[in-house]
């Protein structure tokens, strides 16, 4: 059967076949592509992948904590999500209140050594219950700095004014679909510096023709085995929610990517993903008694019909 998720497939492919081998920040390599674009029609399923599991509960408390203009990892631990812990926890390890074992470059030396996995272990745990119970530690290192959902609900101007980026999107979706200028960006110059991880899906735009939301992403840096799979069903999800919200249906999402790469130590996983066969999508549903992007919970949200592949394990590269 013939879906969307083939776009997904065609651009691992693509990278394994076009790629240029390519040093990254974290020191794992990569193979990678500039620039890159893919669609997939809504309408046709929900794209969550099903040449391997893709777990929607941690996308979807992922993409409520944006929606909450949260930046705190502690509402995604409390969701039982730790797709961010790795990033929060550098801060404390690098801070001058860390007084336990050397947890320098903590992401590749847990990969090579098993004793010193147990340690970063024990630390890691001893972590995520201080961000959970302790309220001025979680104040202190549960933050991430001003990434993602800062810069969508509370982009701080010049004048010391705040922005609600999505809000004014959504407003103007409802008022004046026609609109070219329904631009949500992240990217903000001047927070940069002090982010954990400056935003990877930089800026979307909407877009409303024949009744149907559309969405565009623009992702300048694309993890293409962990990332990317995450990102295009975080963003068709949030189409849908605003879709709902406006009275409209649902387009396409259109995903392009700038540097969009495979670490190579994802090639083997790649090369598993590649040799089976896609199944049907399944479809979202989303509770009747939703009337608010930001009132959305987990319990509005239900994927019907999923039945993907086995999960496939991989390193995050830190
Ligand atoms: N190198 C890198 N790649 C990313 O995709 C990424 C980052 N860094 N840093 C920030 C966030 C965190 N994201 C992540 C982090 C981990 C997984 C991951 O390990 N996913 C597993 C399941 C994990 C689980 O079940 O807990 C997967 O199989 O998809 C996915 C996205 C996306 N982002
Ligand atoms: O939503 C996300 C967040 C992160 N990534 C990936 C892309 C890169 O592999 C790293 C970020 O490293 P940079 O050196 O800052 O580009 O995280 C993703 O794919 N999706």
């Amino acid at each position: 059967m013939k879906t969307s998720e083939q776009a997904y497939l065609d651009l691992c492919r693509y990278v394994l076949e076009n790629g240029t081998k390519k040093e990254d920040r974290t020191g794992t390599g990569t193979t990678s592509v500039f620039g890159y674009q893919m669609r997939f029609d809504l309408q046709q399923g929900f794209p969550l992948l099903t040449t391997k599991r893709v777990p929607f509960r941690l996308i979807a408390s992922e993409l409520l904590w944006f929606l909450k203009g949260d930046t705190n990892i502690r509402y995604l631990l409390e969701h039982n999500n730790n797709i961010w812990n790795e990033w929060a926890f550098k801060n404390w390890v690098e801070s001058d209140v860390y007084d336990g074992p050397d947890m320098t470059d903590f992401g590749r030396r847990s990969l090579q050594n098993e004793d010193f996995r147990d340690v970063y272990e024990t630390q890691m745990e001893k972590f995520k219950q201080l961000v959970l119970a302790d309220d001025a530690f979680s104040e202190r290192f549960g933050h991430l700095g001003d990434v993602y959902g800062k810069q969508w609900r509370n982009w701080k101007t010049t004048k010391g004014e705040s922005i609600d980026q999505l809000q004014d999107v959504i407003e103007t979706i409802k008022k004046n679909p026609d609109s070219r200028r329904l631009i949500v960006s992240a990217w903000n110059p001047e927070d940069v510096p002090t982010m954990a991880l400056p935003p990877c899906h930089t800026m979307f735009q909407f877009y409303v023709a024949d009744n149907k939301l559309s969405c565009q992403l623009y992702q300048r840096s694309g993890d293409i085995f962990l990332g990317i799979p995450f990102n295009i069903a975080s963003y068709s999800l949030l189409t849908h929610l605003i879709a709902k919200e406006c009275g409209l249906e649902v387009g396409e999402f259109i995903h392009t990517i700038g540097d969009a790469h495979l670490y190579l130590n994802h090639l083997e996983q790649v090369e598993v993903q590649l040799s089976r066969t896609p199944k049907a999508l399944p479809s979202l549903a989303i509770k009747d008694s939703f009337s608010s992007v930001f009132d959305a919970s987990m319990e509005d949200l239900e994927i019907i019909g999923y039945e993907p592949h086995p999960a496939i394990k991989a390193p995050v590269a830190v």
